[in-house]
């Protein structure tokens, strides 16, 4: 899995059914380099000129290709890690890099070559699993819930059980005890932290949240982003990674725009939940946000009113780095036995709808 943030590769390993997990096992981030961040940035640009999802324009292929080496050299660094084989592996479950997100338009593109990964590995692979969802009328995305559905089961305490993925962009699925899943896009994640502290200092993120402890929130430039149509339309929509930019580096100091960018992220959240049918009692925070104390803290502030919890994953024995790599893997299987990667109330598509395409070695 590599997500919206475009950081590294996540690799898991899973044991299931594609109903129940067996068991959770070992999980390797393999970053990009400096460079291959630099490439995946400006493709972002040069995608928007796609018209047809299997168009390469530019340099496009190049970085397709490499993108897909990057994977398999993970992929064999992982199996050597752990001592694992090709024949121990039944499955690969590739996300691949997320270019382009229109989902108005009927149209995600993810860069990656399922059938140069399943030669390379020896292992067979499940590729584009967002598209049969979008042409089944659903938004593409999140695909995510069905695995955080099966964790869910596995959970005590109060219930609806909400996870909440603070990626580049933030997603939630949220559980009820004895009904079906909702979920949908939040708004921005780290991606607009990632950007203004990287335009303003040359870093890639705020680590810790360590620079928008130091700062105060601007509430003009807060309330400018929770304006947008997003988070008031009567219709939850899924988002690209470019539909929120980042302030003007004029508009604040480091420390402010770093902190009023943190607490986008948690009002964002908490803005977008209002349109669940009911509010969780719950909140489980997975993703590299979680990492970051300013953002974990106005979670909290937010939960308090609605007498809620906050927990970051490992609280509960789960991982928030490999969650989504995990449920890649568990999606992967539900293709190949061709159950529903996605429902009508996690991404809109008209009827439960399977996807992906399998690539023998
Ligand atoms: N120690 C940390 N402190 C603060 N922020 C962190 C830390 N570690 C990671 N992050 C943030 O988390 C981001 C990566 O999160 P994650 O890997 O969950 O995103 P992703 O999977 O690429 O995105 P998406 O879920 O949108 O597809 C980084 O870009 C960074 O902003
Ligand atoms: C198009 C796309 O790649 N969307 C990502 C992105 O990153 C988070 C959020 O936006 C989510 O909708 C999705 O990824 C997660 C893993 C998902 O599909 O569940």
């Amino acid at each position: 899995m590599s997500g919206t943030s475009m950081d590294g590769i996540d690799i898991a390993h899973l044991r299931s059914d594609g109903e129940t997990i067996a068991e959770r096992g070992p999980f390797l981030f393999a970053p990009y380099s400096p460079d291959f961040r630099k490439k995946l940035a400006a493709s972002l640009d040069t995608a928007k000129s796609i018209e047809e999802r299997s168009q390469r324009p530019g340099d496009l292929a190049d970085i397709e290709k490499e993108l897909t080496d990057l994977h398999a050299n993970a992929v064999a660094r992982f199996m050597n890690e752990y001592d694992l084989k090709a024949d121990d592996i039944d499955l690969i479950g590739f996300h691949g890099q997320t270019v382009l997100h229109r989902p108005g338009a009927g149209m995600t593109v993810q860069l990656g070559d399922g059938q140069a990964l399943a030669s390379k590995t020896g292992v067979p692979v499940i590729y584009d699993m967002r598209a049969a969802d979008m042409i089944a009328g659903g938004e593409g995305a999140p695909l995510a819930p069905a695995y955080h559905g099966a964790l869910a089961r596995g959970l005590g305490g109060e219930w609806p059980v909400a996870f909440v993925n603070i990626g580049g962009i933030s997603n939630i699925t949220c559980v009820a005890k004895d009904s079906g899943l909702v979920a949908f896009d939040t708004g921005p994640g780290n991606t607009l932290i990632d950007q203004w502290v990287e335009m303003k200092a040359g870093i890639p993120f705020d680590q810790g949240g360590a620079i928008a402890s130091e700062g105060g929130v601007l509430r003009d430039l807060l309330d400018h982003y929770l304006k947008a149509e997003f988070f008031h339309a009567e219709k939850r929509r899924s988002l690209d990674r470019n539909d929120f930019l980042p302030p003007d580096p004029s508009a604040a100091s480091l420390e402010d725009g770093a902190r009023s960018l943190a607490r986008l992220t948690a009002e964002a959240i908490f803005t977008s939940a209002a349109h669940l049918p009911e509010q969780p009692k719950q909140w489980i925070i997975c993703g590299g946000g979680r990492q970051n104390i300013v953002i974990m803290n106005d979670l909290e502030e937010l939960a308090e009113k609605t007498s809620a919890s906050v927990f970051r994953a490992e609280d509960l024995g789960l991982n928030g780095d490999s969650m989504e790599a995990e449920a890649w893997a568990f999606l992967a299987i539900r293709s190949r036995k061709g159950l529903p990667l996605s429902w009508p109330e996690t991404t809109g598509c008209r009827e439960p709808v399977s996807g992906g395409i399998l690539a023998e070695p």
